[in-house]
């Protein structure tokens, strides 16, 4: 806690995952601390609603069995899980062409399959030459950073369904097109989670009443640790061991910042004396894509009536991404949706009115005429909001992270990084997030440790 001067070790700004994580730390080690959030909650990027004590996920949701940090929190904080229903037909929808599948294997011929196997086995075989930590000083990570994700498919698979499925796979992880993304980047990515099938599980299971129940229990333990309605605008620092925070008229001295706020927004924040240069750069060149979720809520999910599982892929728009997480007893059914990228960008421009009919249709269209009465639609716009801007998280170009991927976690004289955008394991995920503030809050201690 904070003592009337404002006098604490180490202020976090930023009440997401990944600063309430370094925050316990911290407080394990007896170090103070202050968090200051924007907002008036908790949570950052994990955002709920709750329906008849049930959560409807409009930000983060999804966990996957390897997600070791994630569990722990879960039954520490003896949180109810629901799995992700995998019994019936999932739809994909590849350049126009639909197609219902029942199992894993994707809706292809022999030889696409054979190409996308081919192009899996060549990427774990690549990301397992690659160091978990700045994989861009390695003579491959240069390599890679100095191609699109694009490049590298269109150079290493010989059949365009392949890479039709390909990317749409790829597309709806990143929230963008390939070309915009350096190879590195996404073999990072990849890295991060170990294999690209372990990826593309990531999402086995999510919280029963919401993920923002986690936040808001880690939150509630820390109340009188978190000032909410804070924007920090101004990090003063003048050695390696002060800093002087600001966010309105107030203030805060600190040995120690904890900076956990996305790349792509650190730049809202003044800086005096200027971040170094690379800093700079990387966050100006961090690409935060255009992302919007919503959910619909129908009376029941009558879609496994007719043997679908609710999961639909598409490359057309506007959607990208349905998923049922309806509640085990189907006292209602939940369909959530996913839009991402360039879609995402132009629904953004339209009125939710013109949102609403659109996605009804779309649905309409893939699980018949049961999905056109909705009970109730809700959505949430990230690239609105300003305290993410964007999602699901930083992606870089071509050769910005060679030139400057080191100061994603280089501390800035007193400033410390974290935040999911800068974890080794499970990378712009959950796990991430948490992994980072462990690993920031570590650093901090260190230092704070050494120089006593
Ligand atoms: C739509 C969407 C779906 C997702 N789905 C999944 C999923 O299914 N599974 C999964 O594991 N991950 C998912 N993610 C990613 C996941 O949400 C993030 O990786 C994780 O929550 C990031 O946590 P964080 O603490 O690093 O950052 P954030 O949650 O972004 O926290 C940063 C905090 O800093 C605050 N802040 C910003 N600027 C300032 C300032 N100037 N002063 C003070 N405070 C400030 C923000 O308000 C925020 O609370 C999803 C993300 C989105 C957007």
């Amino acid at each position: 806690m904070a003592n009337s001067h404002n006098e604490v070790n180490v202020v976090i700004i930023g009440a997401g995952l990944s600063g309430l994580t370094a925050a316990f730390e911290l407080k394990k080690q007896d170090i103070s601390f202050t968090i200051l959030e924007a907002r008036d909650r908790a949570g950052g990027r994990i955002y709920s609603l709750k329906e008849d004590h049930f959560g409807l996920d409009l930000g983060a949701q999804w966990i996957s069995t390897h997600h070791e940090k994630m569990k722990r929190l879960i039954a520490e904080y003896d949180l109810e899980t629901i799995s992700t229903s995998q019994k019936g037909k999932t739809i994909y929808e590849q350049r126009g062409r639909v197609k219902e599948v029942n199992g894993f294997l994707p809706p292809v011929s022999r030889l696409a399959l054979m190409d996308l196997f081919k192009v899996k086995r060549k990427i774990n075989h690549m990301i397992k030459q690659l160091p978990d930590e700045a994989p861009w000083n390695s003579e491959l990570g240069q390599s890679l950073d100095q191609i699109t994700m694009q490049d590298f498919v269109n150079a290493s698979m010989f059949t365009d369904e392949g890479k039709i499925h390909f990317t749409l796979l790829a597309e709806e992880e990143l929230s963008t097109k390939m070309y915009n993304v350096s190879a590195l980047d996404v073999f990072w990515f990849l890295k991060s989670a170990g294999s690209v099938n372990k990826l593309l599980s990531a999402e086995q299971y999510w919280i029963r009443e919401g993920a923002s129940s986690l936040v808001e229990s880690m939150a509630e333990r820390l109340e009188d640790y978190i000032e909410y309605n804070r924007p920090v605008e101004e990090v003063k620092y003048d050695s390696y061991n002060e800093a002087v925070v600001s966010s309105g008229e107030k203030q805060w001295k600190a040995k120690k910042v904890i900076i956990t706020v996305p790349p792509n927004i650190t730049g809202n924040i003044k800086f005096d004396p200027e971040l170094p240069k690379a800093r700079t750069a990387l966050q100006k060149e961090s690409d935060f894509p255009f992302v919007m979720k919503m959910v619909v809520v129908y009376d029941k999910p009558f879609w496994r009536e007719a043997g679908l599982n609710g999961s639909l892929f598409s490359d057309q728009g506007p959607i990208s991404l349905t998923m049922d997480s309806s509640p085990k007893d189907q006292r209602f059914g939940v369909l959530t949706i996913l839009i991402g990228g360039e879609n995402a960008q132009i629904y953004s421009k339209m009125g939710q009115e013109y949102r609403r009919n659109e996605t009804i249709k779309t649905l309409v269209r893939f699980f018949g005429e049961k999905a056109g009465t909705p009970i109730q639609v809700y959505e949430k716009d990230w690239s609105e909001d300003k305290w993410t801007r964007g999602g699901y998280g930083s992606h870089f170009p071509p050769g910005t992270l060679t030139k400057y991927g080191n100061a994603l976690t280089e501390p800035v004289g007193p400033i410390h990084w974290a935040g999911s955008e800068t974890a080794t394991k499970w990378r712009l995920y959950m796990e991430g997030a948490v992994q980072s503030g462990q690993r920031a809050a570590e650093e901090v201690w260190h230092d704070l440790h050494s120089k006593q």
